[in-house]
C-alpha cells in the first residue's frame, strides 16, 4: 500500500514506490443503493431503465458472442460488488520533464533494440505523457490510468513499455498473447497496429513479437488463421471482434496476458461498452495462468475525469491504481495550441451555408493547399454535404467518412488522407478519436457532437505532435445552450466568436447544387432524430431545433411555403412533437405520403443505389449499445438506401476502389 501523504504540490523526489508523495483522491464508493440504481427489475444491470435500449440495436444475440469463463456483465443477484480501485493522483514530478530516450535506455529502462527503434522516429523529444508514464509502467507493479492532451503522443507512452516488457520476458511463452490493446473504434484500432509495425520497421530485431488487429468489418476466418501462423504477443482489437475470438480461442491464445490496455478509455467505459469491456476483463482474468489478479490494465485518454475510478470499477486488477495527469486539474483538457472559433448563425438554414463560405474564403484568399476535416452530425447528412461540396468545390477532394461505408473502403480512405496534401474529410464523429492525420490546418464542426467530450477529441485532430491548429464550430442559435454545457462542464469557453448572415446568393448557389430533393430531406430528418438524442445532454428545446431544421427545408430550396413532409405519427414518436407546432412546421397532408412514395419509386436514375444493411454494428464500432450511439442507430437507420447524386463526375471525389 503506497504511504499515502496529503501533500501540496510537492513533487516527488524519485519513482521508489515507498517514497511516492501523492495526493490520494476523494475515493468515491459506489454506495449499494448506487449499485441497485443499476440493476433494472429483473436483477439484471440496465442502463436508463430499459434494457431494451441497449439490446434494441438489432444486434446479434450478445450471449453467442460471450466469451467462455464470463457470462453477461450483468451482476447475477449476491455477486460481490464491483470493486474501485484506489485511485492515487501522481503530483507532477519536475524530474519527469528531463527524461529522455537515450536517458531511458542509459538507465537501463528501455532496451537498445527499442531505443533504436523508437530513435529513427526523429521525434525532438519525449512528450510530457511519455516523460511521466513510461517509467512508473515499467518500475511498478500498479495499473496506470493516464490523461494527455490530444495530439501527445499517448500511443507511443503504452507501445514503448508494452515492448520493453515483451523484450524482458521474450523467453517465456513466447508464442502467447501477452498483450491485448482495446479501441472503440476499428479505423483506431488499424491505426495503432500501423504505429507497432513502423516500430518493427525501425528495428527488425523488434518483428518477433508480432501483433495482429482484429477488429469487425473484417474477415474472421482469415484473422483466426493469422492468429495461428502469426502466434502474435500483441492483440489490438476493438470489444466486438475480440469478444467473438475470445469466445472460441480464449484458452489458445489468451492465458498469459500480463497487460490490457484501454485507448480513448472514457469512451469504452461509458455505457454501451462497460459491459463487454468488463466481461473481457472477466473472462481474461479468469484464465490467465498466473492468477485472477496478475493482468495490469492501463488506460489512456485526453478526455479522463474524477469518475474515472467509477468507470473502471470491475476493469481494474490492482487495489491502486497511478493516476498520471500531464493536465492540470484546472486547466481545460482541450489543447492549447488550437485557435478555437465559435460562429453563430441565426438559423439552421444559414447554418448549412457558413463552412462553405468559410471554405471558399479560405481557398480564395490563400494559395496554400487546404487540409481539413468537417464534422457533422449524422451518416446521412454526412452523405448529403459531400454532395454539394463536391459540386461547389470541384478541384477539392472530398472524402466521405462515416460507419455506413465498407470497412475495406474506410481503411483505404484513412491512409489516402493520412497521405493528402489537400482535401476536406468530412465525417461523423466515428472519426473523432484517436484518429492521427498529419498537417490538418483546421477541424470544422457544422453542429454539436454527439457527447461533450468528443467536442475535445474533434478539435484534437489538428494541432498534433507539437503543431498548431485552428477549430471553428458552426452553431444555429438554438444550439448556443452547447456552449454553456461546455463551458460548465469541460471548462471550455471559446472567447474568439463571429455571427454569420447569409446572403442572397449563398442561397442560390447552394440551391443550385441540391439537386435531390430526396435526400436531402431524409438528411434533414436524421438530423431532427440526432438533435432528439442530444435535446437533453445539451439543454436543447426540441420543438424549437425542429421548427429551424423543417424551415431549412424549403429555405434550401428557395420555396419558403413548401413544408417539409413527416407524418404526425412520425413527428410523435420519432421527434417528440405534438400539438400545433406539427401542423406548423410538417407537411402532413396527403401530399405527403404521395410524394414520399413517389420519391420511394423514383427510376434508378443511372445512380449506383446503395442499399446499407441495418445491422448494428456496421457503424465502425463493433460493440456498442451506448446512449449516445443511439442517435447515430436512429439516424444510420434512415440511412439504409441512398440515390448517388446524378453528376458524380464532376468532382474527383476519391473514390477509393
Ligand atoms: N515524442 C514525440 N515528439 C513529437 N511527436 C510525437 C512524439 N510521439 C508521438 N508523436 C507524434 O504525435 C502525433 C500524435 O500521436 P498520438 O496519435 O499517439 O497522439 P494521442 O495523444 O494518442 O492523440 P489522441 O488523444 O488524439 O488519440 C503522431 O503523429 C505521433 O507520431
Amino acid at each position: 500500500m503506497i504511504s499515502a501523504l496529503f501533500a501540496r504540490n510537492v513533487p516527488a523526489r524519485t519513482f521508489e514506490v515507498s517514497k511516492l508523495v501523492v495526493r490520494v483522491c476523494a475515493l468515491r464508493q459506489l454506495s449499494d443503493e448506487g449499485r441497485q440504481s443499476f440493476r433494472g427489475r429483473d436483477g439484471n444491470r440496465s442502463y436508463n431503465g430499459d434494457r431494451s435500449s441497449r439490446g434494441g440495436y438489432g444486434r446479434n444475440d450478445r450471449n453467442s458472442r460471450r466469451p467462455t469463463g464470463g457470462h453477461r456483465g450483468t451482476r447475477l443477484q449476491g455477486e460481490p460488488p464491483l470493486r474501485l480501485s484506489n485511485v492515487v493522483r501522481v503530483a507532477d514530478d519536475q524530474s519527469s520533464k528531463d527524461i529522455t530516450l537515450d536517458g531511458l535506455h542509459q538507465s537501463g529502462v528501455i532496451d537498445k533494440e527499442l531505443h533504436k527503434a523508437v530513435s529513427r522516429m526523429n521525434f525532438e523529444s519525449l512528450t510530457p505523457v511519455q516523460q511521466k508514464t513510461i517509467k512508473p509502467i515499467l518500475e511498478t507493479e500498479h495499473d496506470v490510468i493516464a490523461r494527455a492532451k490530444t495530439g501527445t503522443g499517448k500511443t507511443l507512452a503504452f507501445l514503448v513499455p508494452i515492448f520493453e516488457h515483451l523484450i524482458k520476458t521474450r523467453t517465456e511463452s513466447p508464442s502467447m498473447v501477452k498483450c491485448v490493446i482495446v479501441a472503440p473504434t476499428r479505423d483506431l484500432a488499424l491505426q495503432i497496429d500501423s504505429e507497432i509495425e513502423k516500430l518493427h520497421k525501425n528495428n527488425h530485431a523488434l518483428r518477433k513479437f508480432k501483433s495482429i488487429a482484429l477488429i469487425g468489418g473484417s474477415n474472421f476466418q482469415v484473422a483466426i488463421k493469422r492468429m495461428f501462423k502469426d502466434t502474435p504477443n500483441i492483440v489490438v482489437a476493438t470489444p466486438g471482434r475480440l469478444m467473438d475470438v475470445m469466445s472460441k480461442f480464449s484458452d489458445k491464445f489468451f492465458k498469459h496476458v500480463d497487460f490490457k490496455v484501454l485507448d480513448e478509455a472514457d469512451r469504452l467505459l461509458e455505457i454501451g461498452f462497460d459491459e463487454d469491456l468488463r466481461d473481457i476483463s472477466k473472462t481474461l482474468n479468469s484464465i490467465n495462468a498466473t492468477g485472477p489478479e496478475h493482468i495490469r490494465t492501463l488506460l489512456f485518454s485526453a478526455t479522463l475525469g474524477d469518475n474515472v475510478q467509477k468507470l473502471a470499477a470491475g476493469i481494474m486488477n490492482r487495489k491502486e491504481s497511478l493516476f498520471l495527469d500531464t493536465v492540470d486539474v484546472n486547466e481545460p483538457e482541450a489543447h492549447e495550441k488550437i485557435d478555437q472559433r465559435l460562429v453563430i448563425s441565426e438559423n439552421f438554414a444559414s447554418n448549412l451555408y457558413a463552412p462553405i463560405s468559410a471554405i471558399k474564403n479560405r481557398l480564395a484568399t490563400n494559395n496554400e493547399p487546404f487540409k481539413a476535416i468537417l464534422f457533422v452530425p449524422t451518416v446521412k447528412f454526412t452523405k448529403f454535404y459531400c454532395t454539394i461540396l463536391e459540386r461547389l468545390f470541384p478541384s477539392l477532394p472530398v472524402y466521405e467518412f462515416h460507419g455506413k461505408i465498407d470497412q475495406r473502403k474506410r481503411t483505404k480512405m484513412v491512409g489516402l488522407f493520412k497521405r493528402a496534401h489537400e482535401g476536406i474529410f468530412v465525417c461523423t464523429d466515428v472519426g473523432a478519436r484517436g484518429m492521427d492525420f498529419p498537417g490538418v490546418e483546421e477541424v470544422l464542426q457544422l453542429g454539436v457532437p454527439s457527447e461533450l467530450s468528443n467536442y475535445i477529441h474533434r478539435i484534437g485532430r489538428t494541432a498534433r505532435g507539437g503543431k498548431e491548429g485552428k477549430a471553428t464550430i458552426y452553431l444555429f442559435k438554438d444550439e448556443l445552450p452547447f456552449i454553456d454545457t461546455l463551458a460548465r462542464e469541460k471548462n471550455v469557453k471559446i472567447v474568439d466568436q463571429d455571427d454569420y448572415a447569409v446572403n442572397k446568393d449563398e442561397i442560390e448557389e447552394f440551391n443550385s447544387c441540391l439537386r435531390d430533393e430526396f435526400m436531402f430531406r431524409e438528411s434533414l430528418e436524421s438530423m431532427l432524430s440526432f438533435y432528439k438524442g442530444c435535446e437533453q445532454a445539451y439543454g436543447f428545446y426540441m420543438p424549437k431545433v425542429a421548427r429551424q431544421i423543417a424551415n431549412s427545408y424549403g429555405q434550401c430550396l428557395m420555396q419558403p411555403e413548401k413544408k417539409m413532409p413527416i407524418s404526425r405519427s412520425t413527428a410523435s414518436m420519432r421527434y417528440g412533437l405534438k400539438g400545433r407546432i406539427v401542423e406548423e412546421i410538417f407537411d402532413c397532408g396527403q401530399s405527403h405520403r404521395e410524394s414520399y412514395n413517389n420519391e420511394e419509386r423514383l427510376p434508378n436514375r443511372g445512380n449506383k443505389t446503395r442499399n446499407f444493411s441495418n445491422r448494428s454494428n456496421q457503424g465502425g464500432y463493433d460493440s456498442g449499445r451506448r446512449v449516445s450511439r443511439q442517435r447515430w442507430e436512429s439516424n444510420e437507420k434512415f440511412d439504409n438506401k441512398r440515390f448517388r447524386s446524378p453528376n458524380r463526375g464532376e468532382n474527383p471525389r476519391i473514390d477509393y476502389n
